[in-house]
């Protein structure tokens, strides 16, 4: 027999109510797994409506109306504090920014910034993949140039965090990029490659001319991946672009995940340290440079760098784009690197002597830096037992005050 229609009705009506409220809780669900992504990232929002005027007036007054303004990305770093100061002291404005990651002890990088802020630059504690922030600072300052120094530095931990060499030296650098190919007036970019780049490369030495395909390590070919979109800004922006390839910066202020520094470190507390051999059993050999040469090159750069040619994201006509090697021109081997550490210390090295591990080093590096010369007027001018010798006086300063704030 047939059921009578409103019986039919009110099962229809209360299933619509059951598939109403299921249909709630799962968009209930939805928003709670998925909130809405702001558009920019949240820590930016909220940078930006805390900074305020007294934020600005900073950002203003460390740029100052200089003919040089530089934006200096990765100021807190090794390079980033020696470039910042060197441009601060001859008079231009200088603006740093730094996310302060804790790669290595960021207390080093609070202790870099403090020595910065005692020189009259301010640095914004912020991420170059904010793309907001950094559209905030191009807005406080016209910046006639950019030095790009920020970067997840170090070839080894790659293979241990592949992921934040992308987020930095290819994500980083994007952003980077399009905050300055949009910026009005442009400004000319110098940035940090690497020596990296010349990979399994056997012909020394290495000229701007070899080839750059056969990268060892990740860090690498992020570089050389940096390299190749620089290209592509300069071509279809008109942004003037300048590519550093460092060969092994060393020396005071420097990188703890660096070899002469953790050397130096595990002398001292009497631990093994591991001296890496070619096949060949001779030493792995590297062209370490000074920084204080390092920050000539740079500097050299960037009073070099023409004007970018395009304005608010248009190109008006062809720009510079150049790369260079800044080296030393004479390799030394980790081996005499350690004779050197111990004269210095005083103390003997316990060594052990490993083959070279296949974790993204290269067994040797060595700079032709007649380029850098010619066009740079580059000329490094330190040996590895001076420039060591500065490093080890400010360890030794550093680590015994290290609860003191020191000048440089
Ligand atoms: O020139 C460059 O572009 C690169 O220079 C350095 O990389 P690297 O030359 O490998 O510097 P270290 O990690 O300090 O190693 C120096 C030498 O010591 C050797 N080493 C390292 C670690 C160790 O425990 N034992 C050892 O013998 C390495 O094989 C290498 O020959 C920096 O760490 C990179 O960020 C930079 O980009």
């Amino acid at each position: 027999m047939d059921k009578p229609s409103y019986l039919h009705r009110s099962r229809f009506l209360s299933r619509t109510k059951l598939l109403a409220f299921w249909t709630l809780i799962f968009l209930a669900l939805l928003l709670f797994l998925f909130p809405k992504s702001p558009p920019f990232p949240a820590d930016s929002t909220r940078r930006i409506l805390q900074a305020g005027p007294l934020w600005e007036n900073r950002i203003r007054h460390s740029a100052n109306s200089h003919p040089h303004r530089v934006l200096v990305t990765g100021a807190a770093g090794f390079v980033g504090l020696h470039v910042s100061l060197a441009l601060k002291r001859r008079g231009d404005g200088v603006v740093g920014i730094d996310n302060f990651n804790p790669y290595y002890e960021t207390s080093l990088k609070r202790s870099r910034a403090a020595l910065l802020d005692r020189a009259g630059v301010f640095v914004v504690e912020g991420d170059i993949n904010d793309g907001a922030l950094l559209i905030k600072l191009f807005e406080l300052v016209k910046f006639t140039h950019v030095m790009h120094l920020a970067a997840q530095a170090g070839v080894r931990y790659a293979m241990r965090n592949p992921s934040s060499y992308v987020q930095s030296n290819i994500a980083g650098l994007v952003s980077v990029l399009e905050a300055c190919k949009s910026a009005n007036p442009q400004p000319a970019v110098v940035w940090a490659s690497s020596s990296s780049v010349y990979g399994l490369n056997s012909r020394v030495p290495f000229s701007e001319k070899d080839r750059t395909d056969q990268p060892a390590s990740l860090y690498a070919a992020t570089k050389k991946a940096g390299e190749e979109i620089a290209h592509t800004y300069n071509h279809i922006y008109g942004l003037s672009i300048t590519g550093l390839r460092f060969f092994t910066v060393y020396g005071p202020w420097g990188r703890p995940d660096m070899a002469y520094f953790f050397f130096t470190k595990d002398i001292l507390k009497g631990k093994t340290i591991r001296v890496f051999e070619r096949a060949d059993q001779k030493s792995v050999a590297r062209d370490f440079t000074y920084i204080d040469d390092i920050v000539k090159g740079c500097l050299g750069a960037l009073d070099t760098a023409e004007k970018s040619t395009g304005s608010g994201g248009r190109k008006k006509g062809k720009a510079q784009l150049r790369v260079f090697n800044l080296g030393n021109t004479s390799p030394v081997t980790v081996s005499e690197l350690v004779d050197n550490l111990e004269n210095l210390l005083n103390m003997k090295a316990n060594r052990m002597v490993l083959p070279m591990p296949r974790n993204g080093d290269v067994p040797f590096t060595h700079a032709n830096i007649s380029l850098a010369q010619k066009e740079l007027g580059y000329k490094p001018t330190t040996d590895l037992k001076t420039g060591l010798k500065e490093f080890v006086d400010w360890y030794r300063l550093y680590y015994s005050n290290s609860r003191k704030k020191i000048v440089l």
